[in-house]
C-alpha cells in the first residue's frame, strides 16, 4: 500500500501565512480547469474566499516523513528516467510532468517497459502510441505519481527498472533528409491521357518529413522499362525508390514483377491495412524499394504513411512489421 503522508489539517480561515503543499485545481465545467494556486504559495487573507469557493474549508499542511519526496520531484525524476533523446521536460503542473518533442521525428516507445513502469504501485506513465510522427512541441508522454508524496526508495527502484531496458523508454528519432527516386508507371499517364496525381501527393508527404524527390521518371505498363528506371535510381544511389501504379490484379499491373526483376528482395507484397493493402516493400541491396498502392494518391494516411517515417528514421522494415498492421489497421472500410 502507498503510505499516507502525515498531514496537519488546518481550517482555511486560520491558514493565512502557511504554505500550500500542492497545486490547487479549480474546475468550472466548460469554462476553466487549471491551477488556482501553485504549490508553495503563501496563503494570503484575500485567498480565503477563492479557496472556500473551490470547496476547501480545510487545507493540509504537509509534515513530510523522512525518506519521502513530493509529487513534483517524483514526477520530474520519473520523466528523467524514461526520457531519451529529442524530449524536454516541462515544469510540474498539478504534479504532472510532460515530455515534449524537441524536433520533428518518429516517436519510439518501448511498450513493454511502459507496462512494467506502470505495474509499480502509485506510478502513472502515459504515452502516445509508438511509431507516430510528432512535431516539435508535441507531448509524447506525461507522468505523475498518484499520492502526494512517496517513499524515495520507490523512485530509486523505478530508476533502476528504467535503466535495465535496452535503450530509453521514450525517445524521438529525427528524420534524416533522404534522396528519393520516384518511378510512375501507367500507360495512361505516360501517354498524357491523364494527368499524374501521384507525383504531387508523394512530394507533399516526403517533404513534410524533410526529404526530397530528386527525380520522377515515367514508364508505360512495361515491366522491362519499369525495371530499368528502378535500376537507374539504384545506380544513382538514391536512399529510397518509390514505384507507383500497376500494383493490383490486372494484366497491365507490372510493378511487383518489375521490382523483383530489378533484383530486389521482396519483404512482402500486401499488408493488412485499409487503405493501402496493395503495398510492396523490398530491398535492392540496402536500398528500400516500395510499390505504392493507389490509395496513397488520395488518402492522407495509408500503409505507406505508416512505413515512410520509419524508413526515414533509419529503420529496416521486416515482414512482421507488415503483417502486424491488421490489428487496428481498418482505417477506412
Ligand atoms: N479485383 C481487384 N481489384 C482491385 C484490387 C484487388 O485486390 N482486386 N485492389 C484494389 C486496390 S486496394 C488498389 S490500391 C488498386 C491498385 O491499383 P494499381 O496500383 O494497380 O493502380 P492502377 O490499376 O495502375 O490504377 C488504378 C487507378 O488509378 C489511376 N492512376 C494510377 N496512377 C496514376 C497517376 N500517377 N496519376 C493519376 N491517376 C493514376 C489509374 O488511371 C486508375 O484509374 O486496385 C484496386 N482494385
Ligand atoms: O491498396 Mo489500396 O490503396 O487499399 O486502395
Amino acid at each position: 500500500m502507498v503510505k499516507k503522508p502525515n498531514f496537519k489539517e488546518v481550517p482555511v480561515r486560520e491558514a493565512v501565512g502557511m504554505v500550500l503543499p500542492h497545486d490547487m485545481t479549480q474546475i468550472l465545467p466548460g469554462e476553466f480547469k487549471g491551477r488556482l494556486f501553485k504549490k508553495g504559495h503563501v496563503i494570503r487573507e484575500e485567498d480565503i474566499e477563492p479557496l472556500l469557493s473551490i470547496g476547501k474549508e480545510h487545507i493540509y499542511i504537509l509534515d513530510m516523513p523522512p525518506g519521502h519526496i513530493h509529487e513534483d520531484e517524483a514526477g520530474t525524476r520519473i520523466a528523467k528516467a524514461v526520457a531519451g533523446k529529442g524530449l524536454s521536460l516541462t515544469e510540474p503542473y498539478e504534479g504532472k510532468v510532460s515530455l515534449k518533442a524537441e524536433w520533428l521525428g518518429l516517436a519510439k516507445i518501448n511498450e513493454a517497459a511502459v507496462h512494467a513502469v506502470n505495474a509499480l504501485e502509485g506510478i502513472a506513465l502515459a504515452t502516445i502510441f509508438g511509431d507516430q510522427v510528432v512535431k516539435a512541441g508535441e507531448t509524447v508522454a506525461a507522468t505523475r505519481i498518484i499520492p502526494l508524496i512517496m517513499e524515495e526508495q520507490r523512485i530509486v527502484e523505478l530508476e533502476a527498472l528504467a535503466a535495465s531496458f535496452d535503450g530509453p523508454i521514450v525517445e524521438v528519432i529525427p528524420f534524416a533528409p533522404k534522396k528519393i527516386g520516384l518511378v510512375t508507371t501507367g500507360s495512361e499517364v505516360f501517354s498524357g491521357r491523364i494527368e499524374d496525381k501521384f507525383g504531387p501527393a508523394i512530394r507533399k508527404k516526403v517533404e513534410a518529413l524533410g526529404s526530397v524527390v530528386v527525380e520522377q521518371r515515367f514508364a508505360p505498363d512495361d515491366k522491362e522499362l519499369i525495371q530499368q528506371h528502378i535500376k537507374f535510381f539504384h545506380e544513382q544511389k538514391v536512399d529510397l525508390i518509390l514505384v507507383t501504379g500497376g500494383m493490383s490484379v490486372d494484366p497491365d499491373d507490372r510493378t511487383p514483377g518489375a521490382i523483383a526483376d530489378a533484383g530486389a528482395k521482396i519483404v512482402r507484397y500486401g499488408t493488412p491495412m485499409l487503405p493501402g493493402s496493395m503495398l510492396l516493400v523490398g530491398y535492392l541491396g540496402e536500398t528500400p524499394v516500395l510499390g505504392l498502392p493507389g490509395a496513397v494518391m488520395h488518402e492522407p494516411f495509408t500503409s505507406f504513411d505508416v512505413f515512410l517515417p520509419r524508413i526515414l528514421a533509419g529503420e529496416r522494415i521486416e515482414a512482421a512489421d507488415m503483417t502486424r498492421l491488421g490489428y487496428g489497421g481498418l482505417r477506412k472500410s
